[in-house]
């Protein structure tokens, strides 16, 4: 019989010696990011900030395994990401993950009802119609459901993809400048509805920003810059 309790690893996300090169387009490697250790805990909110072209776009993208890394360890919820062939990764993703874009990529043809719906579906497989009018009302667009994006402020699409991304119940949301592209008012209310979502339902949050005021509302913020070896000031990887 053991008797050690089994060690329970509270962190969301542990990545490890990770290591990302991009080929060039003149020719040889560009090593982007370099990142001996980078940890999120169950529920932890993290900001992410770092000059233009550091590695922070290309860090979530890794994470959510769009990318896949040249080297190293990343485990979400304790499952090795770089072990899975491009179809778990992107099962993985759909069970796991919530993604908020910068520009939102809603899909235009599908009002945003439908959008949420299908956020819904590629997470858990099953459509929850309640949690997906739900999530509208708690974005404050129940009145505009059958919209489709073009028919929303680009403030009103926004908030559509948060709760899209929230709509397959993700442990770990990531969000890449999420307010960069709505007005200051809407910013914060965009910015609330992600903090509050994500405390509520202790969803884990990586939210890349280069807002010094949304980084501030933050309890921890991290710099790329700290984390990745292959920063240089002049640029990443130079
Ligand atoms: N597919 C690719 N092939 C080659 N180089 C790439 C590729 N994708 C990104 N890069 C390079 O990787 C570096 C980091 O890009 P990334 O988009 O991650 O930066 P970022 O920190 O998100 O920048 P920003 O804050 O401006 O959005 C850049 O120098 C970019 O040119």
């Amino acid at each position: 019989m053991n008797c050690h309790p089994a060690k329970v690893n509270s962190d969301m996300l542990a990545i490890e010696n990770l290591i990302k090169r991009f080929d060039q387009p003149g020719g040889g490697e560009l090593t982007v990011l370099d990142v001996p250790q980078f940890n999120i805990a169950v529920g932890e909110q993290v900001a992410l900030i770092g000059q233009s072209g550091g590695g922070k776009t290309t860090l979530l993208h890794l994470i959510a395994g769009m990318l896949t890394a040249t080297s190293g360890s990343i485990r979400i919820n304790n499952l090795e990401l770089t072990r899975l062939s491009e179809q778990g990764r992107d099962r993985f993703r759909a069970g796991t993950i919530g993604y908020v874009f910068q520009t939102f990529n809603l899909l235009p043809a599908f009002s945003a009802l439908e959008n949420v719906k299908l956020g819904m579906s590629f997470g858990s497989g099953s459509v929850d119609a309640t949690r997906a009018s739900d999530l509208l009302d708690r974005v404050g667009l129940s009145d505009r459901a059958h919209y489709r994006p073009n028919q929303l402020s680009v403030g009103q699409q926004q908030r559509v993809a948060i709760a899209r991304a929230l709509a397959g119940r993700p442990k770990l949301l990531l969000a890449d400048e999420p307010t960069a592209n709505v007005d200051p008012a809407s910013a914060d209310t965009v910015l609330n509805l992600i903090i509050d979502s994500c405390r509520d339902e202790n969803i884990s949050l990586l939210m890349v920003t280069h807002s010094m005021d949304v980084a501030q509302r933050f309890q921890r913020c991290d710099k790329l810059e700290d984390i990745n070896r292959a920063f240089s000031p002049l640029g990443a990887g130079t």
